[in-house]
């Protein structure tokens, strides 16, 4: 059995970890199977905002006959964007060579399996098997996958999927029609980007509402847009079956609350139904580590599990699927492992204050609780709401009263303390617009608020018996860089740099 320090597992935000604990010159296991740097560079974020950024300049080309510019249609260079997106996935092999070229950081290229609850083993790439590894420390951040609902004829008919569209089935072309099962982040970004490129979009979405995370004016209003912008949004329906008719795919659906069948008919068929956590292969069934509905692993404030030593961060705890909230916890389990001089400096999670962005045309942003939300805690709810176009910025912009383009701005307050309890963004620039709120309430002296009581290490005891706080200044760099900002957002140049200048990792 080889003994490390550290055992880290996934190399998404889990790196974090890997950085901090090789400055301090620890003995780690570094495991991942497939490509360095984890979802978010290889087949999330970053693929798919290249992808958005090239479809949004298309957008607003459109949009500038608005403010008196002649241009001719723009279109997107389907080769030179995809080229972009290659070049920011093929990072990965920079990655591995990075941590590689560690002497205290053991790269394994494989699947990591328990074997017990602190001993584990890879399924090298290379068909081997590594020796039994094990560490007082392991960290879980292996992320998520796409989850495929069972629909009779879809396997038979094939489809893609994030992982394949971003692997061996990259298209060479924009498809000429294209059905995207599923309506939230994934599903309407990608049918931005494909309608913007010229493809036929068809958007069916099982709930009532697209974005139904979001506030329900502001999926109102995405909807708006996009059936504007020319995709087919077909919302509360159930896919029923798929089939390969004259070499189209036929998607048949049913209206949830009607029952009305349509058959749409597309090029090909991208599931976006929801994600769910990469734990099969980890085997928890041979350990005491605990998993909630759905197979998300349980941990506390601290990312501990149930088993002491093992902590599990990003998509693979079940809490909000983000990068930025991955590197966050990441960042966390480094200074409270690494660098932390007592308990007493110790930092914990929070989920109330993770900003979530949808990259469409235009941009959805939102910290906080809905209106609904709101009022289903019994908060006494006050609301404010603001259109771009009463602002002269927005004039100037071409934002016109009643116009399907013109966003708004919506703050949920709880009227007894005027504290702001979330705020709602659809608009130019969302992503970044709202980030002082982010900031705002992430501010201010903050008490340890425990997560799952049960999971619980002595250490851990002591703190929430001492009711544990931390002043969050305001004005303090500090404060700053653990607030989270959208990933990845223009926002991120300026959180980076109180990063930088504290040189954490
Ligand atoms: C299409 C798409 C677009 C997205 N866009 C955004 C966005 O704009 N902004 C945003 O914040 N989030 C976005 N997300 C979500 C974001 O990608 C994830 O929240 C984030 O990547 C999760 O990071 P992580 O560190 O938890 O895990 P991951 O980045 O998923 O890393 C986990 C790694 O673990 C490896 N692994 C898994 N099991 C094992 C095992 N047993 N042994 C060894 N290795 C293993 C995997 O290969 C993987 O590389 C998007 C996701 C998708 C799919
Ligand atoms: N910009 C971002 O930050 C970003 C972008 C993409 C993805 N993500 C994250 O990745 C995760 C996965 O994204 P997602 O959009 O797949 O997940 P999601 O769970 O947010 O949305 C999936 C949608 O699919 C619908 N659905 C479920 N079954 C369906 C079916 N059979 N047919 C049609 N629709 C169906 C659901 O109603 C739901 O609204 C999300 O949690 C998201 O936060 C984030």
């Amino acid at each position: 059995m080889k003994q490390y320090d550290v055992i880290v597992v996934g190399t998404g935000g889990a790196n974090i970890v890997v950085d901090a604990a090789q400055r301090k010159g620890l003995r780690i296991a570094q495991i991942e199977k497939g490509k360095f740097g984890g979802t978010c560079l290889t087949r999330g974020c970053i693929p798919t905002k290249v992808m958005v950024t090239a479809a949004n300049a298309v957008r607003e080309v459109e949009d500038f006959k608005k403010i008196g510019i002649q241009v001719g249609p723009a279109t997107i260079d389907w080769d030179v964007m995809s080229k972009r997106v290659w070049h920011m996935i093929d990072e990965h092999k920079d990655i591995y060579k990075y941590y590689n070229a560690f002497d205290n950081v053991d790269v394994y290229r494989g699947v990591a399996t328990f074997l017990e609850d602190k001993v584990m083993q890879v399924a090298l790439n290379d068909g081997t098997v590594s020796e039994p590894i094990t560490a007082p420390i392991i960290v879980l951040g292996t992320g998520g996958y796409s989850k495929i609902n069972d629909i009779p004829g879809l396997e038979e008919a094939g489809y893609l999927s994030s992982e394949s569209l971003f692997g061996d089935k990259y298209p060479e072309k924009p498809f000429k029609s294209l059905a995207i099962m599923g309506g939230g982040p994934i599903g309407t970004e990608f049918g931005h980007v494909f309608a913007t490129a010229g493809t036929d979009v068809h958007l069916i979405q099982h709930n009532i509402r697209l974005l139904p995370k979001e506030d329900a004016e502001i999926s109102a209003h995405i909807y708006e847009n996009l059936t504007h912008q020319g995709l087919h949004v077909y919302l509360n329906q159930e896919p029923e079956e798929v089939r390969v008719e004259n070499g189209e795919k036929v998607v048949v659906i049913r209206d949830r609350a009607t029952g009305e069948v349509q058959e749409i008919r597309a090029e090909e068929i991208l599931m976006a139904s929801g994600i769910k956590p990469a734990v099969e292969e980890l085997h928890l069934e041979r350990t005491n580590i605990e998993q909630k509905r759905g197979g998300w692993i349980r941990t506390n404030e601290f990312l501990e599990t149930s088993v002491e030593g093992v902590y599990a961060m990003g998509d693979v705890n079940g809490e909000a699927p983000f990068r930025h909230k991955a590197n966050y916890e990441a960042d966390i389990l480094a200074h409270n492992l690494f660098v932390a001089e007592s308990p007493d400096d110790f930092r914990w999670a929070r989920y109330d204050v993770v900003p979530a962005v949808t990259f469409t045309y235009p941009e959805v942003g939102h910290v906080g609780l809905t209106e609904q939300e709101a009022k289903e805690k019994g908060y006494n709810v006050g609301v404010g709401k603001n259109h771009y176009s009463s602002t002269a910025k927005g004039f100037a912009m071409g934002l016109n009263p009643g116009d399907a383009d013109d966003g708004f701005v919506k703050i949920v307050v709880d009227k007894d303390t005027n504290n702001i309890l979330g705020i709602h963004v659809i608009g130019p620039q969302a992503s970044i617009l709202f980030q002082p709120y982010v900031n705002l309430m992430n501010s201010g002296t903050t008490t340890l608020q425990a997560i799952n009581e049960d999971i619980a290490s002595e250490t851990t005891k002591a703190l929430r018996a001492k009711g544990l706080t931390r002043n969050m200044d305001p004005h303090s760099v500090i404060t700053v860089g653990e607030t989270m900002s959208p990933h990845p957002s223009l926002i991120e140049v300026i959180m980076w740099t109180q990063v930088y200048y504290e040189n954490r990792w």
